[in-house]
């Protein structure tokens, strides 16, 4: 049956592309160059495919390529108003002063809250023979977005944080619903409803959070200000939502991939381990920035299974890329993921092998957009240093508390309706270690 759908022209490619994108970007760079057209979700995209062509639409240099109305089209109206889905002197506004919220200082400062609470967020797991890991790690990540970004404990009680937990991921399932009308019992009606009461939540604490300046991010947002910009208080909430999107999922993945490829690769883990092990338990941003092994790991696992894959755009006036045309008005589909894969740049690019990212290899530095996990130009990701030190942080507890195999023919079959995610959760054998 899909093989016979994946033919349709209309549906074909949609298809190909959610049950195998690499096969499917490699085929249509390799019948149909840097720059094609493709019927995508039901209608016309133009799709970009190597970091030549990638990096053109990132860089933007006629600002014909617009975000908010490219990714409105996959996310829906749940993140409207964040940054990401801003464009041109509205988000080089809102950019500049969300900048301040995420400088070294309040790095350092998120990071001091986040260690603790992921060593108190590990404690609720059981090793086991099937642990499910990736589950395990977004309710992880959840509740350090909830905590570490809201101030949860001090905001709210457990059940409220629970209720706000679950209407934020009602919004990020209703962003990928094929039904896009707000009927009963359909993702998109409970997006609706998550959206409301994510609003209704932080609009109720908003005045609590600009009378008294705290630590956490929500308290951060209210109080920057630069040449007399401030956010508004609607500002403040659609940041909000649209922050604990971007720091959750995708860290989530990263730690998951870091844990399947450590499961497999048991000498890289013991590496890791000993390392972590000289560090403190609750290691500073400086700590973590000078334990390099990890950062190599990460990188390898961001280029094997980057967690925005695909990054959308639209254009608002004709443009051309590498010399072909794309008409104004074009979804633009940047297809960030297949350069992470090409043999042009990455020597046996399939294998995890975290020394290529090292000196004097540094397999990166051959094409200056080869590895774009964070996406380039004026949306590069703004919490990358952040969520450098949160990945890290997660692993360095993890792999002092447990040790975890993964069977080495383990390839996890991924749901790429929205972000990459696990079908089957990603299994470990979770073992506990002595204190
Ligand atoms: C491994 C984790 C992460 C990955 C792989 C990642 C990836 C990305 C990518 C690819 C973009 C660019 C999207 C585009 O150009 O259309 C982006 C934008 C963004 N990310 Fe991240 N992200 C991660 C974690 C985070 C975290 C932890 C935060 C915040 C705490 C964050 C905040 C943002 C923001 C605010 C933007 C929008 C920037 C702008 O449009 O100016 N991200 N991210």
């Amino acid at each position: 049956m899909l093989p016979l759908l994946r033919s349709l022209p209309l549906v074909g490619p949609t298809l190909a592309y959610v049950s195998d994108p690499l096969t499917f970007m490699e085929r249509q760079l390799r019948e149909h160059g840097p720059v094609s057209e493709i019927p995508f979700l039901g209608r016309p995209w133009t799709v970009l495919l190597g970091p030549d062509a990638c990096s053109e639409a990132l860089v933007n240099r006629d600002k014909a390529f617009a975000n908010g109305p490219g990714w409105g089209q996959l996310v829906g109206p749940f993140f409207d108003g964040g940054l990401m889905l801003l464009d041109f002197d509205e988000h080089r506004r809102h950019r500049r002063l969300m900048q301040q919220a995420f400088t070294r200082d309040r790095i350092e400062g998120y990071t001091a809250a986040l260690s603790p609470a992921v060593a108190r967020g590990l404690d609720a797991w059981q090793p086991g023979e099937n642990v499910r890991a990736y589950p395990a790690l977004k309710t992880l990540t959840l509740d350090l977005a909830t905590q570490v970004f809201m101030g949860g404990a001090q905001l709210t009680s457990p059940r409220e944080l629970d209720a706000v937990n679950r209407a934020f991921v009602d919004c990020v399932q209703a962003a990928t619903a094929f039904v896009r009308a707000p009927l009963p019992f359909t993702r998109w009606g409970r997006g609706v409803r998550g959206r409301a009461l994510l609003e209704e939540f932080l609009t109720r604490h908003l005045p609590a959070k600009r009378a008294h300046a705290s630590e956490d991010l929500f308290s951060v947002l209210c109080h920057l200000s630069e040449d007399g910009e401030v956010f508004s208080d609607e500002d403040v909430v659609n940041h909000m939502i649209f922050l604990l999107m971007a720091a959750h999922d995708t860290s989530t993945i990263t730690v998951s991939t870091a844990m399947q490829h450590l499961g497999q690769h048991p000498a890289w883990q013991e590496r890791l381990r000993e390392q972590a092990r000289e560090l403190p338990e609750h290691p500073t941003l400086a700590e973590l920035d000078a334990w390099e092994d990890a950062d190599l790991v990460i990188h390898e696992c961001l280029r094997l299974l980057p967690p925005v894959p695909v990054l959308a755009r639209r254009t608002v006036k004709e443009t051309e890329v590498l010399g072909t045309r794309i008409p104004a008005g074009r979804l633009t589909a940047v297809m960030v993921h297949l350069q992470h894969h090409q043999q042009e740049w990455w020597t046996d690019p399939e294998r995890f092998d975290p020394e290529r990212f090292a000196e004097p290899r540094r397999e990166d530095r051959r094409h200056r957009h080869a590895w774009e996990p964070f996406g380039g130009g004026v949306h590069k990701c703004l919490g990358m240093f952040f969520a450098g030190a949160e990945v890290k942080l997660i692993l360095h507890h993890l792999l002092r508390r447990f040790e975890w195999a993964v069977d080495p023919d383990y390839r996890p079959s991924l749901s790429y309706l929205s972000l990459p995610v696990p079908k089957d959760g990603q299994p470990v054998r979770l073992r506990a270690l002595a204190g």
